[in-house]
C-alpha cells in the first residue's frame, strides 16, 4: 500500500480500469466511490484531466464498448461525487477552450466537501464588496462622493522609493523572499481571463468608457506619471468566474477561482492532478522526477512564454507555468526536483526497490519537509515563534508526539483575502539577481553575475550560466544577500519595470490594490474590526490609523479621502511591526490562513500513518532545515552555512559546515538491506554459525545444564 490516495498511486491505466469495473451503479455508494476516487487532494477536475482520460479510455476500449457505458456521463457523476466540478471543453460561448471551469453548488453540499482541491473557488475571511454588491470592481469612495484613488496615484505616493535602493533587512536573507513566492506558487494561482483560443484579453479601450467591466480592469496611468507615459494603460483582464455546471453565474456575488492545490503539498513541484504530474516524472525510470542534462529542470522547447534574448536560451518547464517569472524561482523548483531524486536514492540504498513506492515515499518526505521548513523556520520567522506558540501552531524539532488537531470540517480553500494579503511578500523583492562568485570565473563579460531584476522576468538563461552552475551560484547568493525591508517600499524593478519587454511594463503595487478592488475584497479597516476583532471607534478618523507611522498617514492622507477607502494590501503592508517581523493585521490575516492549512490537512506531515509517519520517521524528518535541503543538493560538505539559513549567522545562529547541520534522517526507513544481504551472500556461513550453536547447546545440555 502507499501512503497517499491509493488511485493516485496507481498509474493512470489502472485507474480508467477501476472506473470502468464500477460504472454499473457509479453514483450509488458515495462511500465506495470516494475511495475509489481518492485523488486526495491531488485531482482537479480540469479538461485535461478529463480529455486524457478520455484518451486512455479510447486506447483500451472500442468506440461501441464505450458508448455503451456512456462515460461522459458516469465521469462526470464521479468527478462531482468527489465534490469537485466539472468542466466544459467549450466555454460558455461555444468556444473551445479550458477556461472555464464550473462549480455546481450542488459540489459544496456532498459528504465530502473536499476543501483545498484544484480549481475550486476561493473562500473568503470576510464578504465580498463590490460597487453593485455582486460583480462591479469596488472603485466608489466611503466617503460618499467620488471614486477612491487610481491604483497607480497610490503607487506612487505610498510604494514608491523614490529611485532611491529599498532599505535591506539585515536581520534576514533573501531566503525569506524565494522561499515566500515558491510557498505561494503550491497554495495559489487565481486565473485570469483569455480570449479566444487562450489569447490574452485585450482591455485597454482607447475611451475607457467602452471597457467591458465585467472581463477587464486595466489601469489607466494618470498624466504627468513621471515614469510611464501619458496615456499608458496597463493591460490587466479580470480573474475568472467560478461558474455553475450550465454556464452560468453561481448565486450570490462574483467568485474567484484557485486552479491549484491549496494545501502545502509542493503542487508546485508534483502537480495538482495526476496527469500534471505524469508529464513530470523520468519516463524510463518513473521513480525519479524528469530532469535535463546536468540535473536541472527540463528546457521547454515552447519558448512563447519567455522573453529570451539569445540564441541557445531556453524556458525551464516545471508543473508551475510561474516557474520562469524569475530565476531565483527556478534555482528553487530545481533545488525541490534534485532533492526529490536524492531522497529516491537514498531509499534505494536502504532497501527500496518498487519504483512506484520510491516515488511515491520520496514525494511524500519532499512535502514533509516543505511543510516543516515552512511552518519551523519561514512562518516562524515571520510572526515569530512565541505569536506561533500562543496560536497553537508552533512544531518543536524534537517533538514526538503526533498531530491530533486533525479536522476535516475546516476549510482549507485559500481565501481571496489572503491571496491579496500574501503579496505583502511584493516587498521583499530585490533589485537585482546575482550569482555567487566562489568559482574560478569562467566568466564572459557579456553574461555577467549580476543583472539588474527587470532583465531577468521570464528568462531562466542565469540558471545554466557557468557550465550551468547558476542555479547552484543562484541560491548561495540569496544565502548571502540580505532581503529588502517589510514595508511599504517595493523597488522599481517590479513597481515601474515589471515584466518589461518592448518598453511597455507593469507596476506590480498597482496591479495588487487593482486586483484587491476587482477581487471584491474590502477595505483595510473591516480586516482590523470584523476579522482581527480589533476595536475602532471611529475608523473614519484619520487618528484611528495606529499600525501606521506619521509619515505613512501623511501620505495616506494624500492620496485616499477617508481612512476607510484604504486598500486592503496598502494597509497592511504599510502597518508597523509590532507584534511579529510583519504587521498586526497581516499577522492576523496569515495564522487565520496557515491554521487552516496545517489543521485541515489530512495529510498534514506530523499525522500518524498511513497519511503521515511513524514517530521514528517524523523525528529523522523534522531533523531537515532549508540548510540541510541546500548543503545536500548545492553545498560541500566543508561549507560554511547559517544553521537557520533564513537568518543571518551570528551566535544564536551559528555559522557551521555543511557537515554540522543536522539532516534528514532516513534510517528509520532502512529495510534492514545489510542483514538480509547477510543472511543470502553468506549463507553458508550462517548455516555453519548455527550448526556450531546447537552443538554447542547440546553440550551444555549433555552436561545437564540445559535449563541455563
Ligand atoms: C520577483 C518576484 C515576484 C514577481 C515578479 C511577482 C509577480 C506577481 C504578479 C505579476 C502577480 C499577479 C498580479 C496581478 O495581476 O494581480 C503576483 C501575484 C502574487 N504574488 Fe507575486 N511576484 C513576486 C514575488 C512574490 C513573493 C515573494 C510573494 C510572497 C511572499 C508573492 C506573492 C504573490 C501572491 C500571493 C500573489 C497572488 C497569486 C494568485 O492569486 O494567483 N509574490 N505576483
Ligand atoms: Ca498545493
Amino acid at each position: 500500500t502507499y501512503y497517499y490516495d491509493s488511485v493516485f498511486a496507481a498509474n493512470v491505466i489502472s485507474v480508467v480500469k477501476l472506473v470502468l469495473t464500477n460504472l454499473a451503479k457509479p453514483t450509488e455508494d458515495p462511500v465506495q466511490l470516494y475511495h475509489l476516487f481518492d485523488f486526495g487532494k491531488y485531482n482537479e477536475n480540469n479538461a485535461g484531466l478529463v480529455s486524457k482520460t478520455m484518451d486512455i479510455l479510447r486506447a483500451i476500449y472500442t468506440d461501441s464498448q464505450l458508448n455503451s457505458i456512456e462515460y461522459n456521463e458516469t465521469l462526470y457523476a464521479i468527478f462531482q461525487s468527489r465534490g469537485i466540478c466539472v468542466v466544459k471543453n467549450l466555454d460558455c460561448t461555444g468556444q473551445e477552450t479550458s477556461v472555464y471551469r464550473t462549480l455546481d453548488g450542488s459540489c459544496n453540499n456532498l459528504n465530502h466537501p473536499e476543501w483545498g482541491m484544484a480549481f475550486r473557488p476561493q473562500s473568503r475571511f470576510l464578504n465580498p464588496e463590490y460597487d453593485d454588491g455582486v460583480s462591479k470592481p469596488r472603485i466608489q469612495s466611503a466617503s460618499g462622493t467620488g471614486n477612491l484613488p487610481n491604483p497607480r496615484t497610490v503607487s506612487n505616493a505610498v510604494h514608491s522609493n523614490k529611485g532611491l535602493t529599498t532599505p535591506l533587512d539585515n536581520k534576514i536573507s533573501l531566503h525569506v523572499f524565494q522561499w515566500g513566492q515558491f510557498l505561494d506558487h503550491d497554495i495559489i494561482s487565481t486565473p485570469v481571463l483569455s480570449g479566444v483560443n487562450g489569447a490574452e484579453l485585450s482591455c485597454c479601450e482607447t475611451n475607457p468608457v467602452n471597457v467591458n467591466t465585467d472581463k477587464c480592469a486595466p489601469i489607466y496611468v494618470p498624466n504627468g506619471d513621471g515614469f510611464f507615459a501619458d496615456n499608458t494603460c496597463m493591460n490587466v483582464p479580470r480573474s475568472e468566474s467560478a461558474l455553475d455546471g450550465n454556464c452560468n453565474s453561481l448565486p450570490g456575488p462574483r467568485q474567484q477561482l484557485n486552479r491549484i492545490s491549496s494545501y502545502i503539498d509542493g503542487s508546485n513541484v508534483y502537480g495538482s492532478s495526476v496527469v500534471e504530474l505524469i508529464k513530470l516524472r523520468n519516463d524510463s525510470s518513473p521513480e525519479y522526477m524528469a530532469v535535463s542534462d546536468g540535473n536541472y529542470l527540463p528546457p521547454n522547447t515552447d519558448t512563447s512564454t519567455c522573453t529570451l534574448t539569445k540564441e541557445g536560451e531556453s524556458c525551464s518547464i516545471a508543473v508551475d507555468s510561474r516557474v520562469n517569472v524569475v530565476p531565483s524561482l527556478g534555482s528553487y523548483h530545481t533545488l525541490f526536483v534534485q532533492e526529490h531524486n536524492r531522497i529516491v536514492d537514498l531509499l534505494k540504498g536502504l532497501g527500496w526497490t518498487d519504483q512506484e513506492e520510491l516515488f511515491q515515499e520520496a514525494r511524500k518526505i519532499n512535502i514533509a519537509q516543505i511543510q516543516h521548513i515552512t511552518y519551523n523556520e519561514f512562518l516562524s520567522w515571520m510572526l515569530t515563534r512565541k505569536v506561533l506558540q500562543d496560536n497553537s501552531l508552533i512544531i518543536t524539532g524534537n517533538r514526538t508526539t503526533y498531530f491530533t488537531g486533525y479536522d476535516p470540517t475546516i476549510n482549507t480553500d485559500i481565501a481571496n483575502d489572503f491571496g491579496i494579503a500574501y503579496r505583502i511578500g511584493h516587498t521583499w523583492i530585490p533589485s537585482q539577481m546575482k550569482l555567487h562568485t566562489d568559482f574560478p570565473e569562467t566568466s564572459d563579460i557579456s553574461d555577467p553575475d549580476v543583472k539588474p531584476i527587470e532583465d531577468t522576468y521570464h528568462n531562466p538563461h542565469m540558471l545554466y550560466m557557468r557550465g550551468k552552475t547558476g542555479a547552484s551560484r543562484m541560491l548561495k547568493w540569496m544565502t548571502e544577500a540580505r532581503c529588502p525591508r517589510t514595508d511599504r517600499l517595493m523597488e522599481d524593478g517590479a513597481r515601474n519595470k515589471l515584466f518589461l519587454k518592448n518598453g511597455v511594463s507593469f507596476d506590480l503595487a498597482a496591479l495588487n490594490i487593482n486586483r484587491g478592488r476587482e477581487h471584491g475584497i474590502p477595505p483595510y479597516w473591516k480586516y482590523r474590526i470584523d476579522l482581527c476583532g480589533e476595536s475602532i471607534p471611529d475608523p473614519s478618523s484619520w487618528s484611528s490609523l495606529t499600525w501606521h507611522d506619521n509619515v505613512t498617514i501623511e501620505l495616506l492622507k494624500s492620496v485616499y479621502q477617508s481612512p476607510m477607502d484604504i486598500d486592503m494590501w496598502t494597509g497592511i503592508i504599510s502597518e508597523i511591526p509590532v507584534l511579529a517581523v510583519v504587521g498586526p493585521t497581516q499577522t492576523c490575516i496569515f495564522l487565520n490562513q496557515f491554521r487552516a492549512l496545517r489543521n485541515g490537512d489530512r495529510y498534514w506531515f506530523e499525522r500518524p500513518e498511513p497519511e503521515g509517519f511513524s514517530l521514528a520517521k517524523l523525528t529523522g524528518i523534522k531533523q531537515t532545515s532549508l540548510s540541510a535541503v541546500l548543503c545536500a543538493n548545492v553545498y560541500d560538505a566543508g561549507f560554511l552555512i547559517p544553521l537557520n539559513v533564513f537568518i543571518p549567522g551570528d551566535i544564536k545562529n551559528p555559522v557551521v559546515s555543511c557537515s554540522q547541520i543536522p539532516k534528514l534522517d532516513l534510517s528509520p526507513w532502512s529495510r534492514s538491506v545489510t542483514r538480509k544481504r547477510n543472511l543470502d551472500t553468506g549463507k553458508a556461513d550462517f548455516e555453519n554459525k548455527m550448526v556450531h550453536l546447537l552443538l554447542e547447546i547440546l553440550k551444555e545440555g549433555e552436561a545437564g545444564d540445559i535449563k541455563k
